[in-house]
């Protein structure tokens, strides 16, 4: 079966210095792929390149089989390429449910009526809130995120993704600034969304990349070094040398 995402000799260079350097990887359907690597290694601007948000000096991005390296964000995310949101682009003193209501309108291009709501504004509230129920934010919905906990306002990113439909998810750093509760509940959260949807996911977190990852990608100067099971990536002399001088955070 051919993967869901090609990623090929992708090249990006910053005054030079080589952020992606030639990476080659793939992710396949239903699989959740962690990419790894110390700080610096160019995991962020791998994934700005596939949701398209830098544009890669050579090589090639194919999603579903079509050569998406020139596409704009809003194209992929409308064929199912679909970055989780940023804290930074939620409405802080909107409600959890009218930001998932805002993405739903993003990929439906519908408009909310305000002063007759029709059917298909309905369809749009029922949409929104099936995503914040699948991830468990019900009795959040009419909380404004400013009033959210950290957790749940990762949550919430997660259900403005569900909210596009999308048949892989761009992760960075899920579990970022959460508690050891709220990472459980987030790991938990990703396990029960992978039959549906394919994941490629940045995280520092070991011990959850480990739990959570069908495979991991090594990335180290913006070049795959490895890609393996979680159990492989653990053994691999390549990885451990790699991760030289910090070989505990693989243990
Ligand atoms: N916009 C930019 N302009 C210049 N250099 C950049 C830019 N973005 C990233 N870099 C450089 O590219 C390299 C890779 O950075 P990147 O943020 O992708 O790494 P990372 O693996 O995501 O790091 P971290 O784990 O610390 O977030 C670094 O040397 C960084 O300084």
């Amino acid at each position: 079966m051919r993967p869901l995402l090609e990623v090929k000799n992708l090249v990006k260079r910053f005054r030079g210095l080589a952020a992606t350097n030639n990476a080659t990887l793939d992710v396949l359907e239903g699989e959740i792929h962690a990419l790894i690597g110390p700080n610096g290694a160019g995991k962020s601007t791998l994934i700005n390149q596939l949701s398209g948000e830098l544009v890669p000096d050579e090589g090639r991005i194919v999603f579903r089989g079509q050569d998406v390296t020139a596409a704009p964000t809003h194209r992929r995310a409308q064929m199912g390429l679909v970055r989780s949101y940023q804290i930074t682009s939620v409405f802080n003193d909107m409600t959890a449910l009218e930001n998932v209501m805002l993405a739903v309108q993003g990929r439906t291009g519908r408009n909310f009526g305000v002063w007759t709501p029709t059917r298909r504004d309905r369809d749009l509230i029922g949409e929104a809130v099936e995503a914040l129920l699948q991830v468990g934010l019900e009795t959040e919905m009419n909380t404004p995120v400013s009033e959210m906990a950290h957790g749940a306002r990762r949550q919430l990113e997660l259900a403005m993704a569900l909210a596009l439909k999308p048949r892989l998810m761009l992760l960075d750093e899920p579990l970022a600034g959460m508690s050891q509760v709220e990472s459980e509940a987030m790991v938990a959260l990703l396990k029960r969304f992978k039959s549906d949807i394919s994941m490629l996911l940045i995280e520092h977190d070991m011990d959850a990349v480990f739990e959570l990852a069908d495979r991991v990608t090594v990335l180290v100067s913006g070049q795959p070094i490895e890609t393996g099971t979680p159990d492989q990536i653990r053994c691999s002399q390549t990885v451990q040398e790699a991760y030289l001088g910090k070989p505990s955070e693989l243990m």
